[in-house]
């Protein structure tokens, strides 16, 4: 199973390396601006899913939105810590 520390091994991995065919790379590539909009999107999912559709819905919504809030730290320059200070 992956943890969130483990995808954003992965995902800062897939920035440095640009490996071809990686989703990643193309929203990164993207924009902040796109990458938001995926934010704010798997967020609503997220919302819908956990007052209609279920528990394991929303669990999957919510890891698509941690996976697009990841791209967006990485787009951002930012690191899990700089997060993890303000918890
Ligand atoms: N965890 C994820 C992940 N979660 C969500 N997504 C992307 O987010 C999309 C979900 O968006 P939507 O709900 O809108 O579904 P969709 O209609 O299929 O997508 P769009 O039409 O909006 O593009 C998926 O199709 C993926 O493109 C993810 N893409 C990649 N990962 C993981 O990230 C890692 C690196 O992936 P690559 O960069 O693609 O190699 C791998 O471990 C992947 O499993």
């Amino acid at each position: 199973m992956k943890t969130f520390d483990a995808l954003w091994d992965e995902l800062a991995e897939k920035a440095r390396t640009r490996p071809a065919g990686s989703g990643t790379v193309d929203l990164l590539d993207a924009g902040v601006h796109a990458i938001g909009k995926k934010v704010v999107e798997e967020a609503a999912e997220s919302w819908m899913a956990a007052e209609h559709e279920g528990p394991e819905r929303t669990a999957e919504e919510i890891s698509q939105l941690l996976y697009h809030a990841q791209v967006l730290m990485l787009a951002a320059g930012i690191t899990p810590d700089d997060v993890y200070t303000h918890l």
